[in-house]
């Protein structure tokens, strides 16, 4: 079992912060180690607060050796203020100086597979495997997970087929409970597949569902309960997400 880490912040600002540092720091150290690094991003206030974070304070990051992935997207046309990757480019990806052939979006509903979803998420699967050496999905350095009030993360959604899927590393979500509808998403098994998973969480409206992921929830009741990391996995909290831990 990996380690589980909880860190509690006064508040969302000093949360983000905190969750900057620490992605400078481990960024840098794996391409200290490696040479490059793997981060799977995600939408969300705290999860675009980190990028825009990021962008003034990213210490010697090399962005051009860096592959950026999405944990989901909206599956919304490519212009859209809804699509993650636009709200990411925006406050980030456009500011910096990534490698454009590391940059891995998932497909728009106006892009090359057309309005089929399905499509969408085979092909980001196939991106994956692609750059996975064999196994399907990489080991991600960082999956950035925020999380809703009933706790899910990504798209996937309490009692809905996508977090339950065992075999597929990503799916389409055709009745998202949260707006837009419809969405492509990695599943349990691809966020498992990761050496770190963070999930970054403010406010009072998440403590329970934080208290019951933490607590060891069914991942079908509580998603987030199921977001682990083969090395480790990073509670960042305000005191409000926090405040129904024991
Ligand atoms: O596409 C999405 O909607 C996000 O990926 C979603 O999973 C988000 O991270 C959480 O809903 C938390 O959002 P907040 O940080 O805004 O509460």
């Amino acid at each position: 079992m990996s380690d589980t880490v909880i860190e509690r912040y006064s508040d969302t600002e000093a949360l983000i912060a905190a969750a900057a540092t620490r992605f400078v720091d481990t960024v840098v150290a794996a391409q200290s180690a490696r040479g490059t690094a793997s981060v799977v991003l995600t939408g969300g206030g705290t999860g675009i607060g980190l990028l825009k974070k990021l962008r003034s304070e990213s210490g010697d990051i090399d962005w051009s050796k860096l592959d950026i992935y999405w944990g989901d997207e909206r599956f919304v046309p490519a212009d859209d203020s809804e699509r993650n990757e636009l709200q990411a480019r925006d406050a980030l990806l456009d500011h910096v100086a990534v490698d454009p052939t590391r940059v891995f979006p998932m497909a728009a509903s106006d892009g090359e597979f057309g309005n089929d979803p399905n499509a969408a998420a085979t092909a980001y699967a196939a991106t994956l495997a692609a750059n996975a050496g064999g196994t399907g999905v990489p080991a991600f350095d960082i999956h950035l997970l925020g999380m809703g009030g009933e706790g899910h993360m990504n798209s996937l959604f309490p009692h809905t087929d996508a977090v339950r899927e065992k075999q597929d590393f990503v799916v389409a979500v055709q009745d998202s409970p949260k707006p837009p509808p419809v969405r492509v998403t990695l599943t349990l098994p691809a966020v498992q597949a990761a050496k770190q998973v963070w999930l970054v969480v403010s406010g009072a409206e998440k403590a329970d569902a934080v208290a019951a992921a933490v607590g060891g929830a069914d991942p079908d009741d509580v998603p987030s309960a199921g977001a682990h990391g083969t090395d480790a996995t990073v509670w960042l909290l305000d005191e409000a997400a926090a405040s129904k831990l024991d």
